[in-house]
């Protein structure tokens, strides 16, 4: 019998009643954003309806109300990721907005000649800011390939290391492709050069448990909505001695202890990287989310995207016609493909118009599309509340889209 039930769960989520074009909706994008539970939902309409104010420094009732709260979801955060203090835990847009912070104040005191190894599997959120890094400074990028299947080639990684490696900035899940790197086995090949590693966790928390410490990461980044909370709310976890070396990502209100003219002196961590107003709401519904998932059998619910994953892939592997792109022997439950004849955007027109939502395109990551030789592919990314009958739906869909198209 099933551990997980999936139809109760459904009914956390809203909008998973809603019908597209007359069909039911089978939402299978989720690497692109999550559903939002009730709870989140609710926990935003409370905080703006009760507790809004301003956060920090405030002296009447309902300040200190939010306050509360947004420094509670910062411990949500930290218990998430099991970071060993909340000045670790940093609060910004997203995963693209924390790896620019790595890369503006960490990569700011990098010379010219000195390297980061990123690899051929990353999203561009982990590739354009070391790219704006390098015409700032003249660092050099390593790019370590991946293989047919869409692992990295870690035969090729010692190779890559030198002297003059200052970081390692790797994706833990592809949204590309699925594939789960071997994060612990990557932080120990760094370690042993004594090199830092960041990792880009957008795609791994909605599915996997994180431990920074047992990672032993110096960085973690993810976003709330990609964890069944808001936009616009994330998460940089930093190890708390390099964020106390790091100046300030950007200046303004709340990073600030003192101000003239003359000189400036800054808040501590890890409100030194908080400049403005945060978004209050987000990380109040951010937290919420990480509470949900909390409150679930989280082995069950992995061990259900597992059994999902297997028998979509065997479903799709039965189209005529239809290449996966990206077999891994780890993966979360997404499935990139190609279909002779029929362009990835014909076929996510052919699916939503069946209520069947999957994205199409270069997933951000064009270096993995270059990689196959491949303008794009079509997606589908599964959650734990998704089922078999949507599997069903979209196979079907897929032998409709082959006998009219290819
Ligand atoms: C691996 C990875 N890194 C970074 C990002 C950027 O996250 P953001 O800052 O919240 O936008 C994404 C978003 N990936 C996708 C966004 O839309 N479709 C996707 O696959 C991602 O999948």
């Amino acid at each position: 019998p099933d551990a997980w039930d999936v139809a109760a769960v459904r009914r956390d989520f809203p909008i998973l009643e809603r019908r597209v074009h007359g069909h039911p909706l089978a939402y299978l994008d989720n690497a692109a954003t999550t559903q939002k539970p009730q709870a989140v939902l609710d926990a935003l309409d409370h905080y703006y309806r009760h507790d809004n104010a301003n956060v920090h420094r405030g002296v009447h009732a309902l300040a200190e109300r939010a306050t509360v709260a947004f420094e509670a979801a910062r411990e949500s955060a930290r218990r998430f990721l099991n970071a060993g203090s909340t000045r670790e835990i940093v609060f910004v847009r997203g995963t693209t907005e924390a790896i620019n912070l790595v890369a503006s104040s960490f990569g700011g005191g990098f010379a010219e000649g000195d390297e980061v190894i990123l690899t051929a599997m990353e999203h561009h959120a982990n590739i354009v800011p070391w790219q704006l890094l390098r015409e700032r400074t003249g660092i050099v990028l390593r790019v370590l390939p991946i293989t047919p299947d869409g692992e990295l080639d870690l035969d090729a990684l010692p190779g890559l290391f030198s002297p003059r490696t200052r970081l390692l900035s790797v994706v833990h899940v592809s949204n590309a492709l699925g594939t789960i790197n071997p994060v612990r086995e990557l932080v120990a090949a760094a370690r042993a050069h004594d090199v830092p590693v960041l990792l880009d966790g957008a795609q791994a928390v909605p599915h996997l448990r994180v431990d920074v410490q047992a990672l032993d990461c110096d960085f973690y980044a993810f976003s709330g909505h990609k964890l069944f909370g808001p936009t616009g709310i994330g998460v940089l976890y930093g190890r708390e001695r390099l964020l106390e070396a790091m100046p300030p990502y950007q200046g303004g209100g709340e990073m600030i202890r003192t101000v003239s003219f003359e000189q400036t002196t800054y808040a501590g961590l890890p409100h030194r990287f908080e400049a403005g107003t945060p978004d209050i709401a987000g990380a109040i519904g951010l937290g919420r989310a990480i509470e949900y998932l909390e409150a679930l059998d989280r082995d069950a619910a992995e061990a259900y995207e597992q059994r999902l994953l297997a028998y979509a892939t065997e479903c799709l592997t039965q189209v005529p016609g239809l290449r996966i792109i990206g077999q891994a022997r780890d993966k979360v439950a997404l499935i990139s493909f190609v279909m002779d004849g029929v362009h990835p955007h014909d076929m996510g027109t052919i699916l939503d118009r069946r209520g069947l939502a999957v994205r199409a395109g270069h997933h951000c990551a064009m270096p993995v599309m270059t990689w196959y030789g491949l303008p794009a592919t079509s997606r589908a990314s599964m959650a734990f509340y998704n089922t078999p009958e949507e599997i069903d739906r979209l196979a079907a869909a897929l032998q409709y889209a082959r006998e009219m198209l290819a």
